[in-house]
């Protein structure tokens, strides 16, 4: 058995539909207090018996990862790789049903940083179950309001030995989701990707002008600058989110730091193995990826994905990801570049880790 904590799994959280919402109750601790294994037992859809054949993609809507990896036309590339199946992986603990828990780990930022890719790569394995779509529970006051039955209600099913798991890239540069998550979840382990903040901004600009064609597109100022008085913005959403160690300092203050892990897209994106590797490690869950788990898609540039089986489809991030970036302004680059150099450097210093972070 693994030591993950399910401190807060659907075992402790009872009577939830007898409970009434309010304000006072959007508090995951108070469904701790009114216990009734029987009652969650009945709301539940759980399966009668055990199934080692339970995947998770069963239980959850797969919509975003249909949508953002498919690469069909690499599949017989799985021939003869060590690739076992999920039944030779998993094993459930004997008698265990799978339920509804609340994520044991969350990927809380950056935009722009990876985060995706970090996610569908740690759902390659067989000890994590994520929800595919972000979240968003903390930081979007309409679903903050629907309470903590609602964010229960949207994770995947999984057995008491599995992590669950969602990402949210916006919830490190929020209060509130710092403090909601210290309170509830205090050992819940949390992922962070960074990334040269100057690439972050045109990856940003990117994502915002996704629909346009390249020609429609106004010019990448539009994120950075006063565009009325043609001034930098260092207030701007785009420029702020890179000041990593500013959004960082206060989850490094509030959570144990052997429960923050920092991950650099560039890390991610040359070698993902590493990266998982720690991961494993990080989120206690026995090794079990390795090599034949990645290849290098030429056409991307990127690493794509196979699973456990040479049945299954490899898998890329979807075309969203990955764009070819377009050139900034000298002038703005290198205002860009000296803006964030002393931010970088309170990071570097923060986390005890330097990144290669200046213009190649
Ligand atoms: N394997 C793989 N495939 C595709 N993309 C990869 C991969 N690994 C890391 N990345 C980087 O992920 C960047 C997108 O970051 P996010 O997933 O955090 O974006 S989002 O905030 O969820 O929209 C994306 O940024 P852009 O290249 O600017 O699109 C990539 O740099």
């Amino acid at each position: 058995m693994w030591g993950i904590s399910t401190h807060m799994s659907v075992r402790n959280i009872g009577k939830l539909s007898a409970m009434k919402r309010s304000s006072e109750n959007n508090d995951a601790n108070s469904y701790i207090e009114t216990l009734s294994m029987t009652e969650m037992e009945t709301s539940l859809p759980v399966r009668k018996e055990v199934d080692n054949s339970f995947t998770h993609s069963q239980f959850v809507s797969d919509k975003s990862e249909q949508q953002d990896i498919n690469a069909p036309e690499e599949k017989t590339q799985n021939k003869g790789l060590n690739l076992r199946s999920r039944q030779e992986y998993f094993i459930p603990p004997p008698g265990d049903v799978p339920v509804r828990r609340f994520p044991q780990a969350v990927i809380i930022g950056f935009g722009k940083c990876g985060t995706r890719a970090m996610l569908t790569f740690l759902s390659l394995h067989p000890y994590i179950v994520i929800h595919h779509e972000e979240v968003h529970f903390y930081t979007e006051d309409k679903l903050y309001a629907k309470g903590y039955k609602w964010y229960l209600n949207q994770m995947p099913f999984s057995y008491s030995n599995q992590v669950t798991m969602e990402k949210s890239p916006d919830y490190v540069c929020s209060n509130r989701a710092r403090q909601e998550i210290a309170e509830h979840f205090p050992d819940c382990k949390l992922i962070v990707l960074v990334r040269n903040p100057v690439v972050r901004i045109v990856s940003a600009f990117l994502q915002r002008f996704r629909f346009k064609e390249p020609s429609q597109r106004p010019p990448m100022n539009v994120t950075y600058m006063n565009t009325k008085t043609n001034e930098f913005n260092p207030n701007a959403s785009a420029v702020d989110v890179g000041i990593f160690h500013k959004h960082l300092s206060p989850w490094l203050r509030t959570f144990s730091r052997d429960n923050i892990l920092v991950v650099s897209d560039e890390s991610l994106t040359t070698d993902p193995l590493s990266v998982l590797k720690r991961a494993e490690k990080f989120l206690n869950i026995p090794p079990m990826l390795n090599e034949d788990n990645f290849y290098y898609n030429e056409t991307s540039g990127f690493y794509c994905c196979r699973r456990y089986s040479t049945d299954e489809q490899p898998r890329c991030m979807n075309i969203n990801k990955g764009w070819k970036h377009p050139e900034l302004p000298a002038d703005d680059e290198k205002m860009l570049y000296d803006f964030y150099r002393p931010h970088n450097k309170k990071l570097f210093k923060l986390l005890n880790e330097t990144y290669n972070w200046e213009k190649t």
